[in-house]
């Protein structure tokens, strides 16, 4: 029984009988409606126009309901022109309309266009209520629109109808715009609800463009990636995460990143860098940008990489010490190297340091910032924390996002669960007490949350926390036993390179191990399947992203083009509508120019995941559990108020 409290609440919103029972009619039958078409993607790495156009083209949503409706119809070059017009609609609206020279023939394609457009709507709606459409609709045209979809089909003189209010909307100069509209509509509607299940930010040139795009979409939820949980530390106060943004942003030449995007001004480091640092090939930017970097500007990048690398490495060595549980001693490097004969001994093993840049390093007290540095720091954090975008960024993640999310039966979870050889969940101690498991990402999740709520606290556990989900071994974002960052800077021999990774990523082929993860996550392994991120899924060497007979989906297929030439893709995507899983292996995405000018839509492949033996509706997703709750509220408020 609901307490009297709430039932009162919802009876000030129901105010009569027939209120509550149109309510109850009207989610029935959501509830038998077939189920919305989930789009996963993962792994954007800042590159938003390719993110934009698989977005646009909903994984190859669109092309396949208007080649449901017109193949045969319509040739192939207009059906790819017409395909063009959805995704970009502003652009291509502009480059068809430059082709016409008669202002009839133009005429004559606008009314086709809308009249296809409309037809398009109708059918990627036709899965959904009145009102879920009327959502998606442009505001300013949402009448006329619902007026030519439902309209024309009860009239006999539908033709003369519709005739007269596309005439209008010509004669008005409404066209364009109502065209863009019907375009964004299409492309609302072929996803309902899309997963980023992690690492939007690092490497490309424009994470903040993406979130921007993530704000304003319909619906979103997003799985934490290692990437993402550094941000999120450096504006919870972490010196440590936000000395490796700074670093990745310059080793990826993307520090417009942080000052022109975020407006975080870098003089005070580049002063620093200006003063201690020269030329140094390992740190010069890896990342060709369209513009291609002058000399000077090229070596200012480099010397900013190396000042910020080298406050990277001595502020992780007092967390490393304050934090036993965190099992790192090893990763002590500064204090291992022999600075005399610059040479450091990993593992019994003495390598010569190449590339060296130690100008600031006390010998003696190697992890000890200079004041200068220590400055630097003090004032890139009081800028980070008080950007007003990144903190719109920063919140909107803490909002949408988590480290694991349990929806529709699948676990979404960027990077692992941390495993044992034998498959047991790997136990860390935090604080006194052993986690594993669903429980120990609980724990991480916990500390992130608390550390982005004291902003103020810079040096406390959960702070040193969000580091160490970055870095550490037992972190489910990382998974892997050490980061060899220093390694990879200043030892020539691969093999100190190295990050050997947790068991789970080889355990994760075998199907009782996935069913196993699903039961710890209290999701039924007969029907659940995990989706993953992080590690690239290399289909140059005949990798397959989909493992475990179907329980465990991998997507990072590289959409970050520093990637692309280890993955031989451009990205994996994964789409689940009531039919079933497909997973879609995106080909090289060059420019957006490339696509307007010559319609040639990146390729894509789907490969059928799993086919559903029977229409999945409503009623057997989340949002049909929710349904069903109110549905029972809704009864028990007729019952007790109502007497019915
Ligand atoms: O290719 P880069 O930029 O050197 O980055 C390598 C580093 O990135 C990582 O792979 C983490 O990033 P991902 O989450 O994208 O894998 C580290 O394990 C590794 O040390
Ligand atoms: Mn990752």
């Amino acid at each position: 029984m609901l307490d009297e409290k709430y039932l009162n609440l919802l009876a000030e919103k129901y105010d009569c009988e027939e209120k509550v029972a149109t309510e109850i009619i009207n989610l029935e039958a959501i509830l038998d409606l077939p189920k919305g078409t989930e789009h996963f993607v993962s792994d954007l790495h800042g590159e938003y126009q390719a993110f934009q156009h698989v977005l646009r083209n909903g994984s190859g949503n669109v092309k396949v309901k208007i080649r449901d409706l017109f193949e045969g119809e319509m040739p192939e070059e207009e059906l790819n022109e017409f395909a063009t017009l959805v995704y970009y609609p502003e652009e291509k609206l502009q480059l068809i309309k430059s082709e016409f020279t008669s202002k009839t023939k133009l005429r004559e394609w606008y009314v086709e266009t809308i009249e296809r457009l409309l037809k398009l709507v109708a059918y990627a709606s036709s899965k959904y209520t009145r009102s879920k459409l009327r959502k998606a609709l442009p505001n300013q045209f949402s009448y006329i629109i619902e007026e030519l979809l439902y309209k024309t089909d009860e009239f006999t003189n539908k033709k003369e109808y519709y005739e007269k209010m596309v005439e209008q909307i010509i004669a008005l100069n409404q066209t364009d715009k109502l065209i863009i509209g019907l375009a964004y509509t299409t492309q609302r509607l072929v996803v309902d609800h899309l997963h980023v299940v992690g690492d939007i930010y690092d490497r490309g040139p424009d994470p903040h463009k993406i979130v921007d795009t993530l704000i304003d979409y319909h619906s979103v939820d997003v799985q934490w990636g290692n990437h993402d949980a550094l941000w999120l530390g450096a504006y919870a106060g972490s010196k440590v995460c936000l000395a490796n943004i700074v670093r990745i942003c310059a080793r990826y030449n993307n520090l417009d990143i942080i000052e022109d995007a975020y407006g975080i001004n870098l003089r005070p480091l580049v002063n620093l860098a200006e003063k201690y640092y020269e030329d140094n090939p390992v740190f010069r930017p890896k990342r060709i940008s369209d513009e291609p970097l002058t000399d000077q500007e090229q070596l200012q990048i480099t010397k900013i990489h190396q000042a910020i690398s080298i406050i990277q490495f001595k502020l992780e060595s007092p967390i490393i010490k304050r934090r036993a549980c965190f099992d790192m001693e090893d990763r002590l490097l500064l204090e291992k190297v022999d600075y005399t004969n610059e040479e450091v001994t990993l593992n019994g093993v003495t390598y010569k340091l190449e590339n060296t840049c130690f100008a600031t390093v006390n010998p003696e007290r190697p992890e000890e910032l200079l004041e200068e540095e220590a400055q630097v720091m003090d004032k890139l954090l009081f800028s980070i924390q008080h950007s007003e975008k990144l903190a719109r960024h920063m919140n909107f993640l803490m909002k949408k996002g988590s480290l694991y999310t349990r929806y529709n039966g699948n676990l979404l979870i960027h990077g692992c669960i941390p495993l044992e050889e034998n498959g047991d969940m790997k136990e860390m101690e935090i604080e006194g007490k052993t986690y594993a498991g669903r429980e120990l990402l609980d724990v991480f999740e916990h500390y992130l949350r608390y550390a982005f709520a004291h902003p103020e606290e810079t040096d406390d556990f959960a702070t040193d926390m969000v580091w160490y989900l970055w870095t550490g071994e037992n972190s489910s974002l990382f998974g892997k036993r050490e980061m060899t960052t220093f390694e990879r800077y200043f030892i020539k021999e691969k093999e100190t390179h190295k990050e050997r990774k947790n068991p789970y990523y080889h355990l994760r082929e075998d199907e009782g191990m996935c069913r196993k993860m699903l039961a710890e996550f209290d999701l039924n392994p007969d029907y659940g399947r995990i989706i993953n991120g992080h590690t690239p899924v290399k289909e140059i060497d005949g990798e397959n992203p989909i493992k475990a007979n179907g329980k465990m989906i991998v997507i990072d297929g590289g959409f970050s083009k520093a990637y692309q030439s280890t993955t031989g893709i451009a990205g994996y995507t994964l789409l689940y509508n009531s039919f079933g899983m497909q997973l879609v292996a995106h080909q090289h995405f060059s420019s957006k120019k490339e696509v307007l000018s010559n319609e040639t839509d990146v390729l894509s492949v789907k490969r059928l995941v799993d086919e559903e033996l029977e229409r999945k509706k409503v009623r057997e997703t989340n949002i049909g559990e929710k349904l069903l709750e109110e549905i029972a509220d809704l009864r028990n408020l007729r019952k007790h108020r109502y007497m019915k």
